[in-house]
């Protein structure tokens, strides 16, 4: 099953990706030469259980440790799993579980055995996306703008649009695909907007025991708490100019803004903060974006849809407009960057992650039957 990785030409490589929401491992194959998308293959996912979930919830913020560890295998495990039902494979991109992200501080930490799974699977893995541009001095997220660059010219784009991926933690990248290259300086710009469905995720979580509100049902019965919203707005982070990411947790405590609200008033306010975020955080663009194109499972919830149509200057419409999968961008973007990284390509740029140089971040694992060849 396994293949050596050739230097040019299309491979068929498989994304995984366990998100923020921990919700499940996402898969999806792209044929591509590093460079353009050339096609589009086969996706899987596979949830995690109620007691997978409160193993990972455990180890959120830890670097170490037996909760770290215990999320670590767990992790490995669901990957093995899903990723063993996908056939000629040339390259796996693993992106793993992030648990803490501490760009400034202590790093970033995306747990998962590389290395193991390139074992049991017979495929080189490319793995630990992060760590070498956050050693480089940048923020180690996001990395799937170089991906997005490579969509909007899948889409034949012509104008300046932008890319929003509204999963636990919300993230924009600016595309202006008048340049023919990702790394020139324009090309790209990108960060995280704010919190997106985590915050809304947790509440729902506390109040009523359910994963998400889903369908925007409790949000679209409430109204948003203005005096809760400015004082979210007046965080730091807000007048930050991008690049800038975030940790899962890092507006954890923004629940306490909610806190005397009902229900509806907490997951409506909350919803509008998501968007509030973006709406500030386009303000950074060079141009206005011609579009808003949403990713990320923020985009099933009308209610937020619906807001961010009333901030924003342009079309907000779900990536699926564009023929594209929003479900599945994120795997898609790790078997993107997982060429790019085996071919010596960049993966991040000072536009991206606010890194000093071209990043081509990641350890690139390969089978041991395969080690003399390579
Ligand atoms: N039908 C729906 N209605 C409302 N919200 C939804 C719906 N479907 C998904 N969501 C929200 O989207 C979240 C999952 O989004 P997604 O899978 O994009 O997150 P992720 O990839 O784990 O996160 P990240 O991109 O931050 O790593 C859920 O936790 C939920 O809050
Ligand atoms: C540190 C980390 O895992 N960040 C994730 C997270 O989830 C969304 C947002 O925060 C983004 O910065 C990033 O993921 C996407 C896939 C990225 O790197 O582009």
């Amino acid at each position: 099953m396994g293949r050596a990785i050739s230097k040019s030409g299309v491979l068929t490589a498989l994304g995984a990706m366990s998100g923020t929401s921990l919700d499940g491992v996402d898969a999806a194959v792209i044929k591509t030469d590093g460079y353009r998308i050339l096609g589009f293959g086969p996706t899987g996912y596979r949830a995690y259980s109620d007691a997978e979930r409160k193993t990972l919830r455990a180890a959120l913020g830890q670097w170490h440790g037996p909760e770290v560890d215990a999320a670590a295998e767990l992790v490995t495990l669901a990957h093995a799993e899903i990723l063993a039902d996908f056939d000629k494979i040339d390259l796996i991109g693993f992106h793993g579980q992030t648990l803490a992200h501490e760009p400034s501080g202590r790093g970033t930490l995306q747990v998962g055995d590389g290395d193991g799974l390139t074992q049991a699977l017979g495929v080189p893995v490319v793995w630990d996306f992060r760590s070498d541009d956050v050693a480089m001095g940048g923020e180690g997220a996001p990395l799937a703008p170089f991906f997005h660059f490579a969509c909007a010219k899948w889409i034949g784009a012509t104008q300046p649009l932008c890319f929003l991926n509204l999963g636990g933690v919300g993230n924009l990248t600016y595309v202006d695909p008048r340049f023919d290259s990702p790394e020139v300086l324009g090309a790209l710009l990108a960060f995280d907007t704010g919190p997106a469905n985590a915050p809304v995720d947790d509440l729902m979580q506390e109040r009523l025991g359910l994963p998400m509100d889903r369908d925007g049902a409790v949000a679209r019965g409430g109204r948003v708490e203005t005096g809760a919203l400015e004082l979210f707005l007046a965080e730091p982070f807000f007048n930050r100019m991008p690049p800038k990411s975030l940790d899962r947790n890092d507006f954890a405590e923004m629940i306490r803004l909610v806190q005397e609200l009902t229900d509806a008033d907490a997951v409506a306010t909350l919803t509008g903060m998501c968007a509030a975020g973006v709406a500030q955080g386009i303000e950074h663009c060079p141009e206005p974006p011609s579009r808003v194109l949403v990713t990320g499972g923020g985009r099933h919830n009308p209610v937020l849809m619906e807001m961010l149509r009333v901030s924003l200057d342009c079309p907000v419409e779900p990536v699926e407009a564009v023929g594209l999968d929003g479900d599945m961008l994120e795997a898609q973007a790790f078997a993107y960057l997982a060429v790019r990284v085996a071919r010596g390509l960049p993966t991040s740029c000072p536009g991206t992650t606010g890194v000093k140089a071209l990043v081509g971040g990641g350890m690139v694992s390969v089978p041991s039957s395969e080690r003399s060849l390579t």
